[in-house]
């Protein structure tokens, strides 16, 4: 759970501190006034990503050089840990947990499992597919321990096998080796998204049940390579078109989430308007694989949903995200724009104003 976070020089945060409730905390404030930076602070330092842009260097403030983000997180285990990030223009400058230096993002993933519910949402199904194979790739790392070490296995062996690729001079024996390597990690990656769909689905029938009227959607993996193939065969038969192109054209990373309803696959079936919520329904699904499947937690954002979905739709995905009893932290244009005061008790309110943070309740 975020128990504290503060901001400096970040997007027009110049100095913010926020600390929100354990349930539900509700950021109004007009347009412009910083509330999904506010979000956007929370999901870099769980995820290292930003949802609304690929170019990071915009987060620092205008004429600083550095933003700086630290965070207070209480774990699941009751130990409270201290999270910082600092970045400049050029990159992350400095990643920190408990006081020390971490290599990695993922050390402070671990720490803060965060998902965000935004207008990028969509991407799930209508972007491409290392869109769906980041979500997919998401849930797994916080259920499966074994599935980062795989990952960055896979990744290794890839940048060593394009390597020689692209020096055009190997010995055959040579390229085996990242042929098998990327072969058998490839396999083992396959079978745990395998499992992890088939643990998924029924959480995703049970979502889009509840907040309805989507036609059946089912969920499939292609591995990356032709089904029940011998991944390390076809590595060698496709060497010089790999040589050409200069990277691996098989294997866990060429992996597709498939989305298919009876009519055929959901980008040629759905409205626009249905595809935004499969995207949340997808979202929902995983959340509670992770909480009730897995006794995890998350720290769920939600950006400017009532833009997002009509109103049917919108308080149908706060109910289930409220079901999940998860620390949540919801913009909105004003307080009433969305149905999460009505139940009252509990909702701690902030507002925000060129990027000032105060407390209303
Ligand atoms: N690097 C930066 N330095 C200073 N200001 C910035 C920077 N990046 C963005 N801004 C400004 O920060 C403000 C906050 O934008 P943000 O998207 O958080 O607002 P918002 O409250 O979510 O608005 P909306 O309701 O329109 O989505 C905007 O006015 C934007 O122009």
């Amino acid at each position: 759970m975020l128990q504290r976070l503060a901001l400096s020089s970040f997007r027009n945060y110049q100095q913010a501190e926020f600390v929100p409730g354990a349930g539900v905390n509700l950021v109004v404030g007009d347009n412009g006034s910083g509330k999904s930076s506010l979000l956007e602070a929370i999901y870099l330092l769980g995820s290292g990503r930003s949802f609304r842009t690929s170019r990071l260097q915009r987060l620092v403030k205008e004429s600083a050089q550095d933003a700086v983000l630290f965070a207070e997180v209480m774990s699941h285990q009751g130990v409270m840990h201290r999270l910082g990030m600092a970045r400049n223009r050029q990159g992350f400058s400095g990643l920190k947990l408990d006081g020390a230096n971490v290599r990695g993002l993922s050390d402070l993933a671990r720490i803060l499992p965060v998902q965000a519910f935004h207008p990028g949402t969509v991407e799930i199904v209508e972007g491409p597919s290392s869109a769906r194979r980041r979500y997919l790739d998401w849930g797994l790392f916080h259920v499966e321990q074994s599935f980062l070490p795989l990952w960055r296995q896979l990744y290794t062996a890839l940048q060593q096998r394009n390597r020689l690729l692209r020096s055009g001079r190997f010995q055959h024996r040579e390229m085996l080796v990242w042929d098998q390597q990327v072969a058998t990690v490839s396999g083992r990656i396959s079978q745990l998204r395998s499992a992890y769909l088939t643990a998924l689905s029924p959480h995703l029938q049970a979502v889009l049940g509840h907040i309805g009227e989507l036609p059946e959607v089912s969920i499939s993996l292609f591995p990356g390579w032709p089904e029940g193939e011998d991944l390390q065969a076809l590595l060698a038969a496709d060497i010089e078109k790999d040589r050409q192109r200069g990277h691996t054209g098989r294997g866990a990373h060429r992996a597709e989430l498939r989305l298919t309803t009876a009519a055929g696959p959901v980008r040629d079936v759905f409205s626009r308007g249905q595809t935004k919520t499969l995207s949340y329904a997808l979202l929902l699904a995983q959340l509670y694989l992770l909480v009730h499947g897995h006794g995890g937690q998350c720290l769920v954002l939600v950006d400017d949903l009532a833009s997002e979905l009509d109103s049917q739709h919108s308080a149908a995905v706060l109910a289930a995200l409220k079901d999940l009893k998860q620390q949540m932290i919801i913009t909105a244009l004003s307080a009433d724009a969305l149905p999460v005061q009505a139940e009252g008790n509990g909702t701690r309110m902030f507002h925000v104003e060129h990027g000032v943070l105060r407390r209303l309740d």
